[in-house]
């Protein structure tokens, strides 16, 4: 089975109350950057609670075509044998990020600043997100990327171009392309400067700083100069929010509901949808708060509540731009309405993910009304029925919670791409109490 497999289904649901204790798979974003900044560090980087997930297999597999010794002891482990700075050997053959628009901007900025050319491929999902919001900044830098026509990939970065610094505002809250702009500054002469309408997680900042690179920042800013080197450094990932967020949703709603999840990534950058659920009246503690591998972590114990509609403040929105799909769920079975606006960026994700939520759940019954930068929700009850996720993992798992609640089975087609970010998620689903399984 791959992971563009678009046969794969799911039936799941419906379901009874989740109980016990579970840690999901580590942290996407840390585990893409550690394998990018371990690659270019010198030294040997050691990295725990690794993703084995499709995308960052994918950065990992880009980098050993790239000449780089990449040694898995174990799962969730990699011992990443830096090359240095300058270290990469180019590759004849094109470098598949997969499914992964993180992998493909970052590398944007890596590969502009090396001395050979490089081509970048994606799947059919990733060969139809915007690229231009990473090239053209770059191209203000001094890099040459073409794209096909409309700025998509693939991208052939043209490689032996000198680089320099920029002052740039993004034009919208990315830490993609803040990242990229970032590791293509370690290249460039002089300052590279991103502000930012609004911060987004600071993965990047914190690593090339733990690295060795001398970095400022600060949320919404950050500022880096060009002709240091990174040193090597163990990288220990925690588990990632994002996973954690199917959970949050499904504990929330389901009644009967107590759950632990372990160890969880707290970072404020990615937390957004801990405080649009508490807004909605769900009662979700953090125990043991701590610090793990410099970033914060806890336990997180959720216990069914019942949860009202609220307007969402747009000021979560990128602290939450990955776990729309779950709120939404959250919304169409809470009482009133719930109205999320400012998030257009979903409409450009591994599907049009406003669209396909509405689409989903209004064929499991529920009330929701798209709108172009959000939707309007209407909670009540769902029933059984067929649904699309459209090869987009964070679809699929947030039908597979919404079926647990629906007053029959639903089947979830297209549904391989969970690898990529949640290997393992029925497995963990179904011991947690969910009903989910292989169509
Ligand atoms: O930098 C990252 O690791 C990510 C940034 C976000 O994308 P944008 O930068 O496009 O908002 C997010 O949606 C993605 O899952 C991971
Ligand atoms: C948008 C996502 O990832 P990426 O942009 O890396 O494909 C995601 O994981 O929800």
């Amino acid at each position: 089975m791959s992971a563009s497999d678009s046969s794969q289904a799911w039936t799941a649901g419906p379901g009874a109350a989740l109980r016990g204790s579970i840690r999901v798979p580590g942290d996407k974003s840390v585990s893409h950057r550690a394998v990018m900044l371990g690659a270019l560090a010198q030294g040997v980087t050691r990295v725990t609670g690794f993703l084995e997930g499709e995308d960052t297999r994918a950065t990992a597999r880009v980098f050993e075509r790239l000449g780089v010794r990449i040694e898995t002891p174990s799962a969730s482990e990699r011992i990443v044998h830096g090359v240095g700075l300058h270290g990469l050997r180019g590759s004849d053959a094109p470098l598949d990020c997969g499914n992964a628009g993180t992998g493909m901007r970052l590398l944007a900025g890596a590969l502009a600043g090396q001395a050979f050319d490089s081509v970048l491929i994606g799947d059919a999902s990733l060969s139809k997100r915007p690229m231009r919001r990473v090239t053209e900044p770059l191209a203000a830098m001094g890099a040459r990327i073409d794209t096909v026509e409309g700025g998509l990939p693939p991208l052939r970065i043209h490689g032996g171009r000198e680089l320099r610094g920029i002052e740039y505002t993004l034009p919208v809250a990315s830490a993609q392309v803040k990242s990229a702009l970032l590791l293509a500054g370690l290249y460039a002469q002089g300052d590279t400067v991103v502000h930012e309408p609004h911060p987004t997680r600071d993965y990047t900042e914190r690593m090339l700083a733990a690295f060795g690179w001398p970095i400022e920042f600060s949320p919404g800013y950050a500022r880096l100069s060009g002709g240091h080197a990174l040193r090597a450094t163990d990288v220990a990932v925690p588990a990632d929010f994002s996973s954690a967020a199917f959970f949050l949703v499904a504990a929330s709603v389901i009644p009967g509901s107590e759950l632990l999840l372990e160890a969880v990534g707290m970072n404020p950058r990615r937390t957004g949808l801990l405080s649009a659920l508490r807004l909605m009246g769900a009662d979700i503690v953090e125990e043991n708060p701590r610090s793990e591998g410099g970033e914060p972590v806890a336990d997180l114990r959720v216990r069914y509540a019942r949860l009202r509609g609220v307007e969402v403040p747009q000021a979560l929105v990128p602290d939450m731009i990955d776990e729309f799909p779950a709120l939404f769920v959250a919304a169409a079975v809470a009482e009133g309405r719930t109205v999320v606006s400012g998030a257009a960026e979903l409409r450009v994700k591994e599907s049009d993910r406003i669209a396909t939520m509405a689409a989903g759940l209004r064929a499991l019954g529920a009330n929701i009304k798209e709108t172009p930068d959000g939707a309007i929700v209407d909670g009540g009850a769902l029933g059984g029925g067929a649904v699309e996720s459209h090869g987009d993992h964070r679809i699929a798992m947030s039908f597979a919670v919404a079926a647990q609640l629906a007053a029959g089975e639903v089947r979830i087609g297209d549904v391989a791409n969970v690898a990529t970010s949640f290997p393992g998620f029925e497995a963990l689903a179904a011991k947690a109490g969910m009903r989910v399984g292989q169509a």
